[in-house]
């Protein structure tokens, strides 16, 4: 089987929300579906009012498949130092008409602010690898993962677009959401991500070397070698490293250069508006990088400014893991 579902950008591209419907009665929840993370936690009537104002919760208590996973927990805190953590219940999940009866879903008994103020978000969905799963004391599957052996093919495809709706479908490819060939890189999962190598990168035909990173739905920006920053933003006139503003700031009104990588063989461009990301506050004349350095972080981010720059397949047929890039 296949299914197919339409994802839908935040201001600014911050995030692509996508509705799942969790229990009997179904429950419409808006989620952020995240290849960075590995968890599927949700807004819950555990989730205190303070924290859930203006957010759809999950009630197990009013689904009549929903089973506590008693002694189970979760707690989970990202690089923004953003978290959140609860208890864990089973029930059937629907994402685009594919069900899984039994899918592990993480009740969120408290969220930092980061989520609270994100009110059209009613949680995560984990597109990881299920290794970095969160739950205690024993680690649950992704959605993707309980899925997979129902699907026509081990996949899942993403196609993210500038400021309107995308698509993520899972199990099928639909051709007609790319123009290009699709290319393809072996995925390393050793560390539960989606991580791969572009063999080499451009910016203003200056030719760099080889980048390693994840390719992660959840992670807004392009968090690149700290070199691949610097050499970006070398030819950006009046661009700085703003200390302050902890990245690489630039007039609003500079036209930057596109960012090209090279990826099983085929070319990604990241045109130069998308990484004119957004003025420091609005109304300023000064702007923040959607490309920036992975300083202190331990990763390289081929975040959502990449991703939306392609149609983009996530397969993984048990013994390898690949992950296909094309034109759109
Ligand atoms: O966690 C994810 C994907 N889910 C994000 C969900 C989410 C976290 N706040 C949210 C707020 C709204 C919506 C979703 C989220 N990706 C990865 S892999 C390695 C790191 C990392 C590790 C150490 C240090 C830094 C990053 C992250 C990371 O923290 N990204 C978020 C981020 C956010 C801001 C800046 C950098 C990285």
């Amino acid at each position: 089987e296949s299914g197919s579902v339409v994802t839908t950008p935040e201001v600014l591209d911050q995030a692509w929300l996508t509705p799942v419907q969790i229990g009997t009665p179904g429950q419409t929840l808006n989620l952020d579906f995240d290849s960075g993370s590995s968890d599927l936690w949700v807004f819950s009537s555990s989730t205190p009012a303070s924290q859930s104002r203006g957010h759809s919760v999950f009630s197990p208590g009013k689904s009549s498949t929903a089973k506590e996973s008693p002694g189970y927990t979760w707690s989970i805190t990202y690089g923004d130092g953003s978290s959140s953590s609860g208890t864990v219940y089973t029930d059937v999940v629907d994402v685009g008409g594919l069900s899984f009866p039994s899918q592990a879903v993480e009740t969120a008994n408290r969220v930092s602010p980061e989520f609270t103020q994100e009110t059209n978000l009613d949680g995560l969905l984990g597109l990881g690898f299920s290794t970095i799963n969160a739950v205690k004391p024993t680690a649950q599957n992704t959605f993707f993962d309980n899925i997979k052996s129902d699907l026509n093919q081990p996949l899942w495809t993403v196609d993210l677009k500038h400021q309107e709706p995308g698509t993520y479908n899972f199990g099928n490819i639909n051709s007609s959401l790319h123009t290009g060939e699709i290319h393809y890189a072996i995925v390393n999962t050793r560390r539960g991500f989606w991580t791969f190598t572009a063999t080499s990168y451009s910016v203003g035909g200056a030719i760099g070397g080889s980048i390693t990173g994840i390719a992660d739905t959840g992670t807004t920006l392009a968090l690149l070698p700290t070199a691949v920053a610097k050499a970006y933003y070398s030819k950006v006139p009046d661009a700085l490293y703003d200390n302050s503003q902890g990245g690489y700031v630039f007039p609003c009104a500079a036209s930057l250069p596109d960012f090209t990588f090279t990826v099983g063989g085929g070319e990604i461009t990241i045109p130069g508006n998308y990484i004119n990301y957004a003025p420091l506050t609005p109304g300023s004349k000064t702007c923040f990088g959607g490309i920036q350095g992975n300083t202190g972080i331990g990763e390289v981010i081929f975040g959502d400014v990449a991703l939306k720059s392609a149609f983009v397949v996530f397969e993984n047929s048990g013994d390898t893991a690949r992950i296909g890039w094309a034109k759109k």
